[in-house]
């Protein structure tokens, strides 16, 4: 007669399991029975051997009476070879919680699961009370998925822990089987190991196919390509960059990308930059470096192209939107000033590109408020995608939303067969410039917050909801504070496109750009002509209530009508000549102001007549000479030379020139005489 054993577990699936396990490794020398406490234990229970499952198991039902055993044991539990490979697919350094039924079942598994070396991984104990988780990448349970909180974000079941070995074997030591039921046995049990094992290698070697695949697909493209892992060490490293570093790629793989890659400034760039690409010289050849953070890998991939080849790329890119008019036509180069205000203008312009906020541009009319949009447009990282101008109160209402947001097919009468994009469709992956945005009734005012807050559009008929990539810069001449405060502009829309702001002062304020501007304008236009100094003292003290505008048409016709060699006052257009008249600057009534501006412009006359730099400081040094009550310091000198800039009586200039009497300035200086 075979000896008996009974196995008590808590639960069913458990009982299932290990009677399971037993069966197949001592069924042909044991006759096996199992009970759960949960689906209750018969009234008496005799065999040669009872097993508990776990030591709580036996605490819980050992003291109960008819329970007759030569031996009790208590079964030691191990993880389930044949699922140890799913926690091997855990990233390494994830925060893993453990969920059991018992937290002493849950640390003994922990420790087991550290014994047999996954270590790779933070394992955190489930407690059952324990309110809220935090920073838990995913759970594991041996069995016990339903108690998993349900917010994690994954749970793998690693099955019902099994019997380890030893507690195999004392069973065939309790029972006193043969010493080769014990050999048999203990083969079984590893033959099953060696089955995961030779599972392992398999896939082992399946992952190396695929390196290597990757590998070889990495070497035939003709972009060198770069990736470090987290800890910055090089993951791939293409054979088009062996040749453009002159190394090799079994030097470089797994190490530090600063001690294999000796240029810092690309070591730089490639680990901390924040720019998407980057111009570098290496070992003479110029490239250009791509830069990509993978989401979700923290790994970087770098890709390097020649310079050549790039701007090929972007040449095509911008090709495309050059056909449909789309693209941005001036950049920074084509805004022209010496003004300071202006200089820094530009810059900031230039940093504010590159952000990807919305950017609201105020100004006066004809101050060259698209044309900042453009070059911001040019100087993006969206320069690649389209640039689409909307002058908005060019438009009724109803054409400017199916302008902007487009329609589908029999929306309305007289509309396209087959609808139509709209322009923020079109400008998808670019750059839109709302010109005029003060213009723009209340209703298209939440239209447009909406397309702001949510990113996608809705066309005119349409239930398709669109999502669209734009980035959008608006312009306005009106004062929007005052439309606001009027309840004509909504706030909320305000603060949404005035996230960046430039304001462009009018050229009145920065007359030191007018000469700059007529040459420009001059030599445009292809001709070799001078412009007389007195007219070129009048143009620059001139109003220019149109600004940059103005003064462009004012030029264009100049030169139009102008038949010699010289520009003169005679050339200009006849509401500018009427104007003359009323442009001579009257002395001020107050007669310590005529007494200053007396002063200063005899100073500036004798400077500009002598050679001399009428510096702030000369000018205020000199001031000293006339009347105590007339002494001027430096910083006085400098605010009274703004005053009469403005008046068109003099113009500052850099350099060694100074500050010089406009032809005007001397005839307003004769009449104080
Ligand atoms: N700094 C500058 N250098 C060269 N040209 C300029 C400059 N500023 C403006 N312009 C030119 O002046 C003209 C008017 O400029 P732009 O259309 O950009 O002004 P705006 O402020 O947008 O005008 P509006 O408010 O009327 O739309 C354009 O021809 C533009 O090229």
């Amino acid at each position: 007669m075979k000896p008996s054993l009974i196995l008590l577990t808590g639960g069913m699936k458990t009982r299932h399991t290990l009677h399971q396990q037993l069966q197949q490794l001592l069924g042909d020398y044991l006759d096996i029975d199992s009970y759960a406490v949960d689906e209750g234990l018969p009234a008496g229970l005799e065999a040669d051997v009872i097993l508990f499952s776990s030591e709580s198991l036996k605490k819980e039902v050992g003291h109960l009476k008819n329970m007759n055993a030569v031996t009790f044991i208590t079964g030691q539990r191990t993880v389930h070879h044949e699922h140890l490979d799913k926690l091997l697919t855990i990233p390494a350094g994830a925060n893993v919680l453990v969920v059991n039924d018992e937290y002493n079942v849950t640390l003994e598994l922990i420790q087991s699961l550290n014994q047999l070396g996954i270590n790779h991984v933070r394992f955190v104990a489930y407690k059952k009370n324990h309110a809220y988780y935090d920073d838990i990448d995913v759970a594991v349970s041996p069995g016990e998925v339903e108690l998993a909180p349900t917010y994690l974000p994954m749970v793998l079941d690693i099955g019902v822990r099994l019997l380890d070995m030893t507690t195999i074997l004392r069973i065939v030591d309790h029972c006193r089987l043969d010493g080769n039921v014990a050999l048999q046995i203990s083969e079984r049990y590893i033959r099953s190991i060696i089955e995961l094992q030779q599972k392992l290698l398999l896939s082992q070697q399946e992952t190396k196919e695929v390196y290597h695949h990757i590998q070889n697909v990495v070497n035939t493209i003709d972009d060198g390509i770069l990736v470090i892992n987290e800890t910055s060490e090089v993951t791939v490293f293409n054979q088009k960059l062996e040749a453009l570093f002159q190394v090799q790629a079994d030097v470089i793989i797994n190490r530090p990308i600063d001690t294999v890659i000796l240029q810092n400034e690309v070591v730089h760039f490639i680990r901390d930059g924040v720019e998407e690409s980057q111009f570098f010289s290496i070992h003479g050849v110029e490239v250009v470096v791509y830069r990509h953070s993978m989401i979700g890998e923290q790994s970087i991939v770098t890709v390097f192209k020649s310079v050549h080849q790039a701007s090929e790329i972007e040449k095509t890119a911008q090709r495309k939107y050059r056909e449909t008019g789309f693209y941005a036509k001036y950049s920074f180069d084509d805004i022209f000033c010496e003004n300071p205000k202006m200089i820094e203008l530009k810059q900031i312009a230039k940093k504010l590109a590159l952000a990807e906020h919305p950017i609201l541009i105020q100004g006066e009319s004809g101050t060259g408020k698209e044309l900042f949009a453009h070059a911001i447009h040019k100087h993006s990282y969206r320069k690649n995608g389209p640039f689409l101008p909307v002058n908005c109160s060019a438009l009724s209402e109803s054409l400017l939303e199916s302008e902007l947001f487009g329609y589908e097919d029999g929306s309305f009468t007289g509309g396209q067969r087959g609808g139509k994009k709209g322009l923020f469709e079109l400008a998808d992956n670019g750059t839109i410039f709302l010109d005029e945005i003060g213009d723009i009734s209340l209703s298209m005012q939440s239209r447009l917050l909406r397309v702001i807050q949510e990113k996608e559009i809705r066309r005119i008929g349409g239930s398709k909801i669109i999502p669209i990539n734009i980035r959008i810069i608006t312009a306005t001449n009106k004062k929007i504070e005052e439309q606001m405060k009027a309840q004509t502009f909504r706030n909320d829309l305000f603060y949404r496109l005035n996230v960046l702001h430039l304001f462009i002062p009018p050229l009145r304020q920065r007359r030191e750009d007018i000469p700059l501007l007529i040459h420009h304008y001059i030599t445009k236009n292809g001709k070799w002509i001078k412009v007389e100094q007195s007219l070129m003292d009048r143009l620059i003290r001139a109003e220019w209530d149109g600004n940059i505008r103005e003064l462009k048409n004012t030029l264009d016709y100049m030169l139009t009508v102008c038949n010699g060699t010289v520009l003169t006052k005679d050339d200009l257009p006849q509401y500018q000549k009427a104007q003359q008249a009323a442009d001579i600057e009257s002395p001020p009534q107050n007669p310590l102001q005529q007494s200053e501006h007396r002063m200063i412009l005899e100073i500036v006359m004798q400077c500009n007549e002598t050679g001399k730099a009428a510096s702030r400081e000369y000018i205020s040094a000199k001031t000293k000479e006339h009347h105590a009550s007339l002494f001027l310091s430096p910083q006085q000198v400098r605010r009274r030379l703004e005053d009469l800039e403005q008046k068109g009586l003099i113009i500052k200039r850099k350099g060694r020139g100074g500050t010089r009497m406009t032809e005007v300035g001397i005839s307003y200086l004769e009449s104080l005489l």
